[in-house]
């Protein structure tokens, strides 16, 4: 397992391609995609509550309360199945995660807008580890400030089968990231994002 820095963003932003071998990506997709609890999260956008386009399932230690696009969540508790891969993603990020948001994007229509996750309970800096299991997709990094040329950096990274991304450092305060609609026919994609909820 290999973590590569991804160029321009000052160790901010790690990828390994294979870290998880493809059998045990697999064995795992096929047990979150039937046991976990998917639902339809709403959000709130300029004040309009809308379904994502996408299902989700919150896991987390009873203590990881957590606010998401403005909605409080109570977690789930951990599935057998994310127990050593909490274990393996922690040791890798050298971060002690509580909670994991993971989704599930059915098909190509199902996405994720642009946002930063910069909610006050991560804190000021946060590592937030990314694994990939199922389809490929571009997921998109776009800086929110203009640089030295009026330009806003982007950033397109395809997370296959077993990726592990690593966000650090100034990612979120300085990014915005997103997972677009394809137009594409894709198969259906879980991504699980650890997370450290510190308490409030
Ligand atoms: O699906 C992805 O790769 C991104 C998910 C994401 O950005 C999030 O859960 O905050
Ligand atoms: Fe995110």
């Amino acid at each position: 397992m290999v973590l590569q820095d991804i160029d321009g963003f000052e160790g901010g932003l790690q990828c390994a391609s294979a870290w998880l071998p493809a059998s045990e990506a697999d064995e795992l997709f096929i047990a979150l995609q039937s046991e976990l609890g998917w639902a339809r999260h709403r959000l709130r956008i300029f004040g309009r509550e809308i379904d994502a386009p996408r299902l989700s399932c919150w896991i987390g230690d009873p203590d990881a309360a957590y606010r998401y696009s403005g909605v409080r969540f109570m977690p789930h508790a951990w599935p057998a199945a994310l127990v050593p891969v909490r274990q393996a993603v922690s040791e890798t990020a050298g971060v002690a995660f509580n909670s994991v948001l993971a989704n599930l994007y059915r098909d190509g229509r199902d996405a994720m807008g642009w946002h930063s996750d910069d909610e006050p309970e991560l804190g000021s800096a946060p590592v937030i580890a990314s694994l990939s299991l199922g389809a490929t997709r571009r997921f998109v990094l776009k800086a929110k400030r203009p640089d030295a040329h009026g330009q806003l950096a982007r950033h397109v990274l395809e997370l296959p089968h077993g990726s592990l991304l690593l966000m650090r450092g100034d990612t979120q305060a300085h990014y915005r990231h997103a997972l677009p609609r394809t137009a594409k026919p894709v198969g259906p994609r879980i991504n699980l994002t650890f997370r450290r909820i510190l308490p409030v």
